[in-house]
């Protein structure tokens, strides 16, 4: 109903801040948008699963995210998919797997300090009832 409505459009409000502010940070510009096959042939044969900023965002406004933990699962992808194509001791490897470290961190510290607990309990409820 409609306080349910309410519920889900203030979940989108927080996740699309989350989105704005890790898209301006400029360790993350990798992760910004999908993979250029072009530049990159290869990933689509490495990596099954692809997911990065921009989508995440279109995910928010198709309303596919009832709860934070749906949205985590998928975000959790972008730098899981980072780590898995750079696995390698060279340099740049190292660097985006950094990166991805960074961002991994990056969200979990803000889903900790901004999301309440409460509000969460209740998206999973709406969840549960659909
Ligand atoms: C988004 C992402 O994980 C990504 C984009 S390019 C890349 N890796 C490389 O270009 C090479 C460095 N060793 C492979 N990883």
């Amino acid at each position: 109903e409609e306080q349910e409505e309410d519920v889900l459009r203030e979940l989108r409000l927080f996740l699309r801040n989350v989105i704005e502010r890790l898209s301006l940070d400029r360790r993350f510009k990798a992760f910004t948008k999908p993979v250029d096959i072009e530049e990159v042939p290869d990933y689509m044969t490495v990596i099954r699963r692809p997911m990065d900023l921009s989508t995440l965002l279109t995910n928010i406004d198709e309303q596919r995210y009832v709860t934070v933990g749906e949205f985590m699962n998928d975000a959790d992808l972008i730098w899981q998919n980072a780590l898995e194509y750079n696995p390698d001791s060279d340099p740049m490897d190292r660097h985006i797997r950094h990166r991805a470290c960074a961002l991994k961190d990056t969200v979990r510290a803000m889903i900790r300090d901004e999301l309440d607990e409460d509000f969460e309990r209740v998206c999973e409820d709406v969840r549960e009832s659909r």
